[in-house]
């Protein structure tokens, strides 16, 4: 059979290319150094697969920033602020994917969202009304003519018009169909290039077809796709999906004119019973999706060859379930993980050599490699943690309803800790500066001793509680000075996970991030915000609010297991952080938020889903954490840039005595109000990813509309998020006119 697979990370072993583009950035290099090494970079993806044995390459994989701004310039999908500036070609995508200072202000760049359910972000093309759509650069041709002159056998890959369109925002007042013609037309015209290069196939990237298309989504896809066909000459063209199944799809892509269909049988839950259903058709060809291009585990070589020969198809391609761009480039890289955890892990290179294993497996070839893969699967890894797993084992009812309900318990929180109407606090970190980041950096690479950190990281609390009391903020914060960041800093203190030193994937643009792997059972092992939250409580009467960061928001930035489920390892945290509460108030802390910045990341991409795949379990798991706290604390929840209103029923189920959410606009004020949302809301009362504080005049409006909406008596008062990323004027001045709102307002309650 034949191997190939979606698309492949070529940010650099060493991130050349990342650097490359930064350098560019600050003109220490020219363009054409910063192609030359783009070249590099590819040649070397192509010679990693080709070594491997991958039969056939994708290109025009390749990005300097992202594959969907690469087809919307393509097709001239060019924002008018952009041309405007009359740069480069270059330039002027860049400028689109980072910003740039055109005169004396700054061009911010295109907005981004999620691709999928990943941690990759997009940037969003728009679709204005000068948009004129048309084939206007070179790149994929030059890309597979480069691969071809190497002698590799390549095949062309780029995002397809549906996925194009659905991805892109609308400004202008056309309707989304008025665009297919002349994208029909520019798509014809890249057939007809990579026709006269003698290309024998052409993959369409579509995974929006994932996202439970409507029947006019449907309507669209086939509209594009019979015009569109028709003109493909000699080319083969392989409609490739990813990230989930294509259910609604399924049976008009068998119908229609494609070569090849690419699916996804890892997250594609519906896949197999598709085929096993519809069946597939004797004349194209199945590229299937049986590795999983998105976590770092070894592929299961027998679960593999038991669905290949379990499908009734005659055609077979063996690929990827999604691009490998998800995944760090190599093992290789990381020379310091154990020897023992090592086979069982598999980043963008290994993933290459378990496609070569199953293809060699399926001719029959190497039997051994299956013994020894099998040898993975059935034992123990040794990532047990038997006291995790009982306690896990003797969870019940009780441990997912906390005691008494809200309203009473509210009354002795009260009772306990007086806060006045309209209570003002904030998310948890404070601005900080160079020296602050640097100080955190030296203690991380063992520059600084443990006493030495904390004596340097005290003295900023103490400043901290200091500016807090003056400005009269009712709830105070230690500033986290300690974190890193709010995901590793506890990641690092549990015990489960495994971290990696240069195993950097892209995240958005050529922002790249390590996330960890989660490795065995969770367990908490000692305190970790004990000592500071305690520090801080100790230099003032007024409360002081525990920060945590939340189960989901932990379980769901992590390469998940694939032994056991999510639900198993978000609630091996929830345990974890609920140690962690319990150790707070047993030092008098008994105000305690969980930060749940991620809580939407892993919600299916079919709104069906939703429950029975992640909220009947996600709801608990929050749950957990608070169950057994006492009466007496106060239990917050903080989220942030996410959309609320579409789940406030979710999020009323979570039963805390807070959820701070970032935003205040009279939509979710209305969306509240009409769902008898009864969760005390925090308020956002400015945006901390903003330089511009609104006036005072503005946040007395603001808290006037959502008291006219939700009475006076469940409302919190803060900022929208942590103040980590504010300068320290800025992020002052939001808090002075917070404070002094909040005070105006209280005198007309
Ligand atoms: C992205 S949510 C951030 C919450 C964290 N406690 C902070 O204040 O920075
Ligand atoms: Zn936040």
């Amino acid at each position: 059979m034949t191997t190939t697979i979606i698309g492949y990370p070529h940010i650099g072993r060493h991130l050349e290319l990342k650097s490359a583009v930064e350098a560019y950035h600050k003109q220490t290099i020219s363009a054409s150094e910063l192609n030359r090494v783009a070249a590099q970079t590819r040649q070397q993806s192509w010679q990693t697969q080709a070594q491997a044995g991958i039969d056939w390459l994708p290109v025009n994989d390749f990005s300097y920033e992202d594959q969907l701004l690469d087809t919307a310039v393509l097709f001239n999908v060019i924002p008018q602020r952009f041309r405007q500036l009359h740069f480069s070609p270059l330039d002027t995508y860049f400028a689109m994917a980072c910003g740039t200072q055109a005169n004396t202000t700054f061009l911010s760049p295109l907005k981004m969202a999620t691709w999928f359910n990943t941690h990759y972000g997009y940037f969003i093309p728009e679709l204005e009304d000068p948009t004129t759509i048309q084939l206007v650069g070179t790149k994929p041709f030059d890309e597979f003519k480069e691969a071809q002159q190497l002698g590799y056998h390549a095949r062309p890959t780029i995002i397809g018009p549906y996925t194009l369109l659905k991805l892109s925002r609308i400004t202008s007042t056309k309707k989304i169909t008025d665009y297919v013609n002349r994208l029909v037309t520019a798509y014809a015209q890249l057939f007809d290039r990579f026709d006269q290069l003698n290309a024998d196939w052409l993959q369409l990237d579509e995974p929006a077809l994932v996202l439970a298309p409507t029947k006019a989504d449907l309507e669209l896809f086939n509209q594009i796709y019979t015009t569109l066909l028709p003109q493909k000459g000699r080319l083969k063209i392989l409609l490739q999906t990813a990230y989930g199944d294509v259910r609604e799809a399924y049976s008009q892509l068998t119908q229609l004119n494609f070569d090849g269909l690419g699916l996804d049988f890892i997250d594609g839950q519906q896949t197999e019973a598709c085929i096993q259903d519809k069946g597939f058709p004797d004349n194209k060809v199945l590229f299937a999706g049986i590795i999983n291009g998105r976590n770092v585990w070894r592929t299961n070589y027998q679960t593999s060859l038991d669905l290949l020969h379990r499908l009734p198809v005659k055609h077979v391609v063996l690929s990827t379930s999604c691009s490998l761009l998800h995944l760090p480039i190599s093992l290789a890289n990381e020379p310091a993980l154990p020897k023992t955890v090592r086979p069982y892990l598999a980043f963008a290179e290994e993933k290459l050599t378990d496609l070569v294993a199953i293809n060699n497996l399926l001719a029959g070839r190497n039997p051994e490699f299956l013994t020894a893969n099998q040898r993975l699967f059935n034992h123990s890894r040794g990532a047990e943690n038997v006291q995790v797993t009982t306690r896990l084992h003797a969870l019940t009812k009780v441990d997912y309803h906390r005691r008494p309900e809200r309203k009473k318990r509210q009354r002795r929180q009260q009772q306990a800790i007086p806060l006045p109407v309209l209570p003002m606090t904030t998310i948890g970190s404070f601005p900080q500066t160079a020296a602050d980041k640097q100080r955190v950096t030296a203690f991380k690479q063992g520059q600084l001793t443990k006493a030495q950190f904390q004596n340097a990281t005290h003295k900023r609390l103490q400043e901290c509680l200091t500016e807090q009391t003056k400005l009269g903020l009712d709830v105070l914060v230690t500033g986290e000075y300690s974190r890193d960041d709010m995901i590793s800093y506890f990641d690092h203190q549990l015990s489960g996970f495994l971290f990696t030193k240069h195993a950097w994937i892209q995240t958005f643009g050529t922002y790249c991030a390590q996330p960890p792997i989660i490795w065995g059972d969770i367990a908490w092992t000692h305190p970790i915000t004990v000592t500071e939250t305690v520090a801080a409580q100790r230099l003032t009467t007024r409360p002081v609010k525990g920060v945590l960061t939340g189960p989901l928001t932990l379980v769901n930035w992590a390469y998940p297991r694939e032994d056991v489920s999510l639900r198993i390892s978000a609630t091996q945290i929830a345990l974890a952080l609920q140690d962690e509460a319990h150790a707070l108030e047993e030092h008098n802390i008994h105000i305690i938020q969980f930060d749940e910045p991620a809580f939407r990341s892993h919600l299916p991409l079919r709104q069906s889903d939703w429950y029975t795949n992640y909220f009947n379990w996600a709801i608990a798991v929050i749950r957990l954490v608070a169950s057994h706290l006492q009466p007496t604390t106060r239990f917050h929840i903080h989220m942030c840039y996410q959309q609320y209103t579409d789940i406030l029923d979710v999020l009323d189920q979570l039963d805390a005595d807070a959820l701070s959410l970032s935003a205040t606009d009279p939509a979710l004020l209305d969306a509240l109000h009409n769902a008898h949302f009864a969760t005390p809301v925090g308020l956002g009362m400015f945006d901390t990813a903003q330089f511009k504080v609104p006036t005072k005049a503005v946040m007395v409006a603001k808290l006037q509309a959502a008291i006219a909406q939700l009475g006076p008596t469940r409302i919190w008062v803060n900022p929208d998020c942590g103040l980590k990323l504010l300068d320290e004027p800025g992020a002052l001045t939001g808090l002075a006119r917070m404070v002094q709102a909040t005070k105006q307002v209280r005198n007309t309650i």
